[in-house]
């Protein structure tokens, strides 16, 4: 299927000819800078610019370039205004081409355009750790990430950095060994296993501090644990199996792509920590201080001033976080040949990445034509303000929480819904809960610190996934009632002309691209949910206008359907992306 190409790139390719042939030839290439605009379809506003180098005043330049441009089939007016800009409006025949165009192609014409090998981490829990909202962020952000670039054709490596070892283990294996605690399973989910394994884990940390004979032993069993004891061994892969079992039932609740292949953990950089530390000392690029092994960074001071170390070997000879981080670029360089490498994790550690990545750049491990970003995110606060806690001051289960937003929408479908699918009232309140917390999440840019607010998640009104949810169902309704089948071709008049209401949304359908492209420029997926959002408001505007069922004749009425058919497609591919169902009924 060969890619359908935007009107608004389409419109540029045209106004590149005109400025070919009428201005001169050191101004080929220049960009026209088309926008969408208010005043029309489009604006070019790149003439100003071109007529300042030409010494010419921009009217007669862009007069010039309008009289050349070729344009008819795809641009029904073109005039000059105000300086020197160019307002075009498109025609309606090549909007309807457009729409006929994308509902040809399952992928609705858009091209695969990237190429290369993506490595993303993210979500990252810890083992014996129940998950927080902080891993839920990392979550579904990352996953969205991974949808988007991997539509537009880039291969995906999804690597989930489990923290599955470390001083901490040998922590809670011997507290469990001393205090026999029971923590394994009951019944078939492993949530009860991970939640008496989480406060045996705290209980440990307590002791740890408190008794310094206890620390000792745990500190043995560190040592046991890493040179191979077989019982120490055992006990941490009970540990870590059952709390992949853990996570795994909570991706699959949250629906996200993450599966047991994608787990990477810590443990497995644990062989090539020695020879990072080693070739990172032999490069002189970490040096001894203190009996420690670190990298210093002459612009990064910490708080007394003094330059900050990454600690690659503590003075006990154990390794860091930050050797493990090195570990892992090595290998998503050098063995998955990774283009770039994302990691999605909380703002806080945005010092621990720049120093990271500025020490695999000394080494090498990390090539100039090879990108590291860290993709920071910011905090999830409660109604108070402050990061979101339990009224006990512990840090909120993201199981409870995603039970909380399924039992509101549960209520919200109840009142709300005529049409449930056949999976009934169950099925969709889970549908639009768990979307409900994922839309929400998305919805604001990915920096920003946001409230947990249920109530506002599952509203029908403003930009909530269950308000996407509804206007997508909606097109599916109406196309059923009207008894046009979803995939069959498109019957699209070219001839008619369209009311403003339809043009307005023809040209929103065709900006889906753009909208793509530019959350895998800025790995900000809360753009694609303002464009669904746009979209489905598009939608709404040109529904309450433009009878459909009822329209005045069967061909505008054909129009309409496709147009439908079209937003429905758009709005469920969109939701796709952002991880989120999209039923045909609600
Ligand atoms: N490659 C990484 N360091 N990824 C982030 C790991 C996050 C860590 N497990 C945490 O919960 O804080």
């Amino acid at each position: 299927m060969a890619p359908v190409v935007p009107l608004a790139v389409q419109t540029r390719s045209r106004l590149v000819s005109a400025m070919d042939r009428a201005l001169p030839a050191e101004h080929t290439g220049a960009d026209p800078q088309v926008r969408r605009s208010d005043r029309a379809d489009l604006q070019a506003n790149g003439l100003l610019a071109i007529a300042g180098k030409l010494r010419t005043h921009p009217r007669a330049v862009a007069e010039k370039v309008v009289a050349s441009l070729d344009g008819a089939d795809l641009i029904a007016s073109c005039e000059v205004s105000g300086p020197g800009f160019v307002n075009l409006t498109l025609a309606d025949s090549a909007l309807l081409g457009q729409v006929e165009a994308r509902l040809a192609d399952d992928r609705l014409g858009i091209p695969r355009s990237l190429a290369g090998t993506t490595v993303i981490d993210y979500s990252q829990p810890n083992i014996a750790k129940e998950m927080h909202v902080g891993h839920l962020r990392s979550t579904i952000i990352g996953d969205s990430i991974a949808r988007i670039l991997g539509f537009l054709g880039e291969d995906v490596i999804r690597q989930n950095h489990l923290g599955d070892w470390g001083t901490q283990f040998g922590m809670l294996i011997q507290h469990l060994a001393e205090s026999g605690g029971e923590w394994r399973r009951e019944n078939g989910s492993a949530a009860g296993s991970l939640s008496r394994l989480n406060r045996l884990y705290q209980d440990s940390r307590a002791r740890f501090d408190s008794d310094e004979e206890f620390a000792e032993r745990a500190r043995g069993r560190v040592v046991a644990l890493q040179a191979g004891d077989a019982g120490t061994l055992r006990s941490w892969q009970e540990i870590v199996a059952e709390s992949k079992l853990y996570f795994d039932e909570v991706y699959e609740r949250l629906g996200v792509l993450l599966t047991d292949d994608d787990a990477v953990g810590e443990s497995f950089y644990n062989p090539f920590l020695a020879e990072v530390a080693d070739e990172l000392e032999k490069a002189g690029v970490a040096v001894n201080s203190d009996g420690a092994l670190c990298v210093f960074f002459e612009d990064i001071a910490g708080q007394s001033g003094e330059p900050l170390p990454l600690i690659i070997r503590k003075r006990d000879g154990g390794f860091g976080y930050a050797a493990t981080d090195l570990a892992a670029i090595r290998h998503r360089v050098g063995t998955l040949a990774a283009r770039r490498i994302l990691y999605v994790v909380d703002v806080r550690q945005a010092l621990h990445f720049r120093m990271v990545f500025e020490t695999a750049r000394r080494i090498g491990w990390l090539p100039g034509e090879v990108d590291a970003v860290h993709l920071a995110f910011g905090t999830v606060l409660g109604k108070d303000g402050k990061p979101f806690k339990t009224r006990s001051g512990r840090t909120v289960r993201l199981i409870s929480l995603l039970d909380e937003a399924v039992d509101r929408a549960r209520l919200v479908v109840k009142e709300k819904s005529h049409d449930l699918a056949p999976g009934g009232l169950d099925t969709t309140a889970t549908v639009v809960g768990i979307g409900a917390v994922k839309y929400a999440d998305l919805a604001t840019s990915r920096a920003k610190d946001y409230v947990f607010d249920v109530d506002r998640m599952v509203s029908l009104h403003g930009n909530t996934g269950v308000y996407l949810q509804y206007a997508h169902a909606r097109t599916r309704s109406i196309l059923r009632k009207a008894g046009s089948p979803l995939t069959a071709r498109a019957r699209v008049h070219r001839d008619l002309a369209l009311e403003p209401a339809e043009r307005a949304l023809a040209l929103k359908l065709d900006d889906f691209e753009p909208a793509l492209t530019e959350v895998a420029h800025t790995y900000e997926p809360h753009r694609l949910c303002v464009y669904l959002f746009e979209l489905a408001q598009s939608f709404t505007s040109f529904f309450e206008t433009c009878p459909v069922l009822k329209a005045p004749d069967p061909e505008i009425r054909d129009n309409r359907l496709m147009l439908c058919r079209l937003t429905g497609d758009t709005l469920r591919i969109g939701l796709g992306l952002l991880g989120l169902a999209a039923p045909d009924r609600l």
